[in-house]
């Protein structure tokens, strides 16, 4: 649907956007975060034919958006972050004029315009004046032009900045409507929204793509899908005899025990590694059952901190696990790191 490929914009010696590439496939939301000079704007004015690329190339539909614009921008309706209304307009009045830049045949014109009204609920402020609409009306103007055509694609920039918690919702649930019909891609310094809305995203930092992947798969293949929380009912001395066998495991944080019958602890193991099967068997040898076995939750934020604080790390980099920087837990329960002696001499338990 959209190829984007090397592409690069320098402003003078600032390059916003970086040797950017990503595809995006038909019918999907996709999601387009970063904070804020990411190079998102940029990206998406270059996408919808806005301004031009130092750079790149970027085919809409098979369509390159310089060499065939009409062709490329006719498959696209774009919401940028400010709005090109026109203020002294009514919004029929307005709507009636984006209908005719998008050359939209004559005798469908109002059907559409009626259409695209009620799909973004404005049919009631049709007779008003756009400067008098609340700013989420307004935006929700700004949307029905970008719906007008019914392009294939539709690109949002920030299309919730500065709307309040009820237009929000609003503007969430129509983008998550359109999908049904529309290959979407919005953009987002906000972490919930994308997470909220998008099947997909895409995190930017300094006009780089630092991660592109589904929503669930981001948060799986990110730091925390390694670490599992476990509360076996049993002595801890036992249980740590019995967990010194498992060679995948790296670090045990224990928790403060609530009772002297349970003990509690964070374990982390080497990346993609699950030991969650084994820890069943294991403990119900040995007569301690497991009260609750969990993959630590890790939060979109975790993860956006994580790419955009760190340019380099990529999405599966490793958590520091030096020995010496592990430290002692706030609760005052302490934090044991397996050292290799410990785990040879222990190997054979785990048989
Ligand atoms: N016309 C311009 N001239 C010079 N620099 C620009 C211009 N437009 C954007 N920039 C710079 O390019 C970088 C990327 O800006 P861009 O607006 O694309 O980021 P963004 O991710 O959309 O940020 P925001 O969420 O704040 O809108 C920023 O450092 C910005 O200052």
């Amino acid at each position: 649907m959209i190829e984007v490929k090397n592409l690069v914009k320098k402003y003078g010696d600032h390059t916003a956007v970086d040797h950017l590439s990503f595809h995006v496939e038909k019918g999907q939301i996709y999601g387009f975060l970063g904070p804020n000079g990411a190079g998102k704007s940029t990206t998406m004015n270059i996408m919808t034919g806005y301004i031009a690329s130092t750079s790149g190339e970027i085919l809409i539909d098979g369509h390159n958006i310089l060499e065939e614009p009409e062709a490329a921008k006719k498959c696209i309706g774009y919401l940028p972050e400010q709005p090109p209304l026109y203020f002294d307009m009514t919004v029929a009045e307005y709507l009636k004029f984006a209908a005719e830049l998008k050359k939209i045949p004559k005798n469908e014109r109002e059907t559409q315009i009626e259409q695209v009204m009620e799909l973004t609920g404005i049919t009631a402020m049709a007779n008003r004046l756009i400067k008098n609409l609340s700013k989420g009306y307004k935006q929700r103007v700004g949307l029905a032009q970008a719906i007008l055509g019914y392009p294939e694609i539709i690109i949002l920039d920030e299309p919730t900045v500065g709307l309040d918690p009820k237009q929000i919702i609003e503007i969430r649930e129509l983008i998550k409507k359109l999908s049904e019909e529309h290959t979407i891609i919005l953009s987002s310094h906000i972490l919930s929204e994308v997470s909220a809305v998008c099947d997909y995203i895409m995190i930017i930092n300094h006009g780089k793509l630092v991660a592109s992947d589904t929503t669930e798969n981001l948060m799986n293949h990110s730091l925390g899908s390694n670490t599992l929380e476990l509360t076996v009912k049993g002595e801890k001395q036992d249980v740590k005899n019995l967990l010194r066998g498992v060679e995948e495991i790296q670090k045990i944080e224990w928790k403060a025990e609530e009772n002297e019958k349970t003990v509690s602890m964070v374990i982390t193991t080497e990346e993609k590694t699950d030991i969650r099967e084994k820890l069943f068997y294991m403990m119900a040898d040995a007569k301690m059952p497991i009260l609750n076995m969990q993959f630590t939750k890790v939060s979109l934020e975790d993860i956006f901190l994580e790419l955009t604080q760190n340019e380099t790390a990529p999405v599966t980099d490793e958590q520091d696990t030096e020995p010496e920087s592990v430290p002692e837990d706030e609760t005052g329960t302490d934090v044991e790191k397996e050292n290799e002696t410990e785990q040879e001499a222990h190997d054979e338990s785990d048989l």
